[in-house]
Formats: C-alpha cells, structure tokens, sequence
C-alpha cells in the first residue's frame, strides 16, 4: 500500500500526466454498458492517445476499470495500456474486485504504489474511497490518517491527490447522492497542507473544473459512456468518450486539457435509465 515510486525526470520544469478513468470493462469482448462497447472505446481512446505522440510521463487510472468484477476484465484493461509507453498507477472505483484488480494488475507488472514522486516538484497520492457494495464513496480513518502523515513528509512537495469519488458537488443531483461521504474529514486534513490544493476525480464520467473552498476538483470523461452535467436524474450525454491530461509545473500551477474522440462514435443508447 504504502510503497513510494520515484520517476526521475528529465524534462525540465513541466511534468505531464495522462488519466484514463471509468473504463468499465467486461471480461467479454462483445460486451456494452448503455449501448456502448466498452472495450472497443477504451482501445480507441488509447489509439488516439498513441496517435497524439509519446508525451506524457505518467498514467493514472482513476477507477471503475472493470464493469464485471472479473479478472479477464482487468487483463483487458491491462493489455490496453501495455501499449502505452509510459508508467501506470490506479486506483479503485466503486465498482471494482480489489482483489481481481490486484492480481491482474501484478500479474502484468502494473505498479502497485499508490504514491508517486514525480520529477523534482510533485507529489502524487491515491486514495481509495471505494465502499464494498455501494456507489457512493467513503474515506476510511487509515486513509485520512495516511494522507495526512503523508501529505507531512512530502510537504515540501505540490501534492496531487487522485480519489475515483468527487468531494464536492457536481451539480448532477442523481450523482451527488454517490459522492464521498465524508469529504468534511478530507478538507479537515487537507485544511493543513496548503500545497494541496489539486484533486482529481473519476466516477460522474464529465468533464469538470470546479473550486472547493479554494482547491481545484477536476473530474473527467469516461472511455465509454458520458453523463450529462447538471441534470437532476440519471442522464446520458451523446459526447464522445474521453481522457485528460495535465502539465504540472514546477511553480505548483497546473494546465489541463480534456480530450475526446473525433466523430459521431460510440453513441450510446439515449434511453437508457441507468444501471
Ligand atoms: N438510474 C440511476 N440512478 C441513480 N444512480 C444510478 C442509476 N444508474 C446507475 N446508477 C449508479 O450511479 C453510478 C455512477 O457512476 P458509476 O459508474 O460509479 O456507477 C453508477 C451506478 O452505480
Ligand atoms: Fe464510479
């Protein structure tokens, strides 16, 4: 749990990091979540992050990679960004099987450290907020109290901190009710390390940037399929799956980019009412 990696850089003053999230993954081929292949999207995102160039020195997978719990699932997952020449970590969503995401992950030499030192200036951490069984989010004591002496010992580090749930209000009522439920434990603990200012999300599969008493909450768009912002129930939007980076710089600030796939693909079906 607590094992540190360290990725020397060489790059200069900008770090960049890719996030993959919400890749709900059947262990068969064929399969869809709301009329959408969810292995075929995720094989297209990650083309079209290949086709973009070899520019990104990190890949966070920010949870719910498998949809089905299977250990087949995670090897698709694993398989995916086996192509991607850069390093990976993850963390769990609310929907996955730790203990099939782990040994997946071992078994295809995926990291299992859940702090990163990123070149010089940064410190990355991931968080599990996932609650056995349900949607919404929760972060135990442990972790509140490992973040906190962690956050302690890398203080002279800007900090990243990487949870699948969002904190904060999305302003989709419907997701709101699956947030992390105690997130006025995490702002207690984040109260007290002013390089902690950034957070960044999975689970509400949109594109968000909001402030949370001062921190950045970011939340990305799946690789399969989007929820419509600001709607009070359950609502799809037709947008195209999606990834984000994000150049961290050595002066603490951040720039952030949302990317999509080009066209009319991977339409899911409109009506669904969740699931
Ligand atoms: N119609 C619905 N109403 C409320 N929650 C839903 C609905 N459909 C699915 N969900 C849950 O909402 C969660 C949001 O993202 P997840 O992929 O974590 O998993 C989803 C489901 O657990
Ligand atoms: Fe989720």
């Amino acid at each position: 749990m607590e094992s540190l990696f360290q990725l020397p850089l060489a790059r200069g003053s900008k770090v960049r990091v890719l996030q993959i999230t919400d890749t709900h993954l059947f262990a068969g081929a064929d399969e869809t979540l709301l009329g959408v292949n969810t292995l075929k999207s995720y094989q297209a995102v990650l083309r079209a992050v290949a086709e973009r160039g070899h520019d990104y020195d990190l890949i966070v997978a920010t949870g719910d990679l498998a949809q089905d719990r299977s250990f087949a699932a995670y090897e698709r997952f694993t398989a995916g960004i086996a192509t991607l020449p850069a390093p990976c970590v993850w963390l769990p969503g609310n929907h996955d099987f730790q203990p099939a995401m782990v040994d997946a992950m071992a078994a295809a030499q995926i990291l299992p450290s859940k702090q990163v030192l990123l070149g010089e200036d940064w410190y990355v951490i991931l968080l599990d907020s996932q609650v056995l069984g349900v949607p919404h989010g929760e972060l135990s004591e442990y972790q509140l109290n490992w973040l906190d002496r962690s956050l302690t010992q890398y203080s002279d580090r800007h900090a990243l901190i990487l949870l699948h749930h969002h904190p904060h209000s999305s302003g989709c009522t419907w997701l709101d009710q699956h947030s992390l439920r105690n997130a006025h434990m995490l702002a207690e603990v984040l109260d007290r390390h002013p390089q902690a200012k950034t957070l960044l999300c999975g689970h509400i599969h949109q594109d968000l940037d909001l402030d949370w008493n001062g921190r950045r909450v970011l939340a990305s768009p799946s690789t399969c399929v989007q929820f419509k912002p600001h709607y009070t129930n359950f609502t799809i939007d037709d947008l195209a799956p999606g990834w984000r980076y994000l150049d961290l710089y050595s002066d603490g600030s951040i720039e952030t980019t949302v990317c999509r796939l080009e066209g009319d693909v991977f339409r899911p079906d409109m009506n669904s009412d969740g699931y």
